[in-house]
């Protein structure tokens, strides 16, 4: 599938993280035994201080970018020319999410420009199957986003397409929404299909995650959080740590 992104869809060196490396199918084996990761949501930085609000969360795992359409979801963030600065700039490796329309069409762009993780949504996409093979093969890892009302049945025996599951914890849109702990049977499903198929495949959750709730998404299988206020809601590298902790005492 070519590139819907025009001139600005050059292919970019991707940048990488000493704990990670390229993201190949044979990297993604070794971090089968990594532990959790810590992933700020930079809806919550000062978007007019960007360079510095990335910098502010360097001990972080990976930068996760909200790219919002206004159609998807009710609110616009930022598109290609945007994501592509951060990429220049962060000192950590990007997890894009899309709430976008016709992510068969946009995706393999943020890949393109070096993006380390490109999730879209499993309800904006014509072909999942098709995206994530075409994401990984641009090599990016490839993620499928679950809002809080699509069924996860159809995507369980999928799983080895894909490289990440978003299981989404509030309605996708904006940051400081409260956490939904009704999450957390679907979460568990993605986790059971994970270890009957011995897969690698990340578990991430988005919305709602703090030091209170982030116990609770690790006891039910998740090991790759994203934060958005309760990073950038204090001292993000302090708030990083703490988030970490509570998420290690509940590592399966
Ligand atoms: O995808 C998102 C919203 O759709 C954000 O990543 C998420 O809301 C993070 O914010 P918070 O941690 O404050 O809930």
């Amino acid at each position: 599938m070519a590139s819907s992104l025009g001139g600005r869809a050059r292919r970019r060196t991707r940048r990488t993280h000493p704990c990670y490396g390229t993201p190949t199918r044979a990297t993604s084996k070794l971090l089968a035994v990594t532990a959790q990761r810590i992933n700020p949501s930079i809806l919550s930085a000062d978007f007019v201080n960007l360079q510095s609000e990335l910098e502010a969360i360097a001990s972080a795992d990976l930068v996760h970018v909200d790219v919002m359409d206004n159609h998807f979801v009710p609110n616009l963030t930022m598109g290609p020319p945007i994501v592509e600065r951060i990429q220049a700039v962060s000192p950590i490796p990007l997890d894009v999410h899309l709430m976008i329309e016709d992510a068969d069409r946009w995706a393999p762009g943020y890949a393109e420009l070096g993006a380390y993780s490109v999730t879209f949504h499993a309800e904006a996409a014509a072909d999942p199957v098709a995206l994530a093979r075409r994401l990984r093969e641009i090599g990016a890892r490839a993620g499928i986003a679950l809002k809080p009302g699509t069924d996860p049945d159809p995507y369980l025996e999928l799983l080895p397409e894909f490289d990440q599951v978003l299981v989404m914890t509030v309605e996708p849109g904006f940051g400081g929404q409260s956490f939904m702990a009704d999450m957390m049977p679907k979460l568990r499903r993605f986790a059971e299909a994970k270890a009957a198929l011995g897969l690698d495949v990340w578990l991430q959750v988005d919305g709602g995650i703090s030091v209170d709730t982030i116990g609770i998404a690790a006891e039910a299988g998740a090991d790759t959080f994203v934060a958005g206020s309760a990073v950038y809601g204090g001292v993000p590298e302090d708030r990083i740590a703490q988030l970490r902790a509570a998420a290690a005492h509940h590592a399966h």
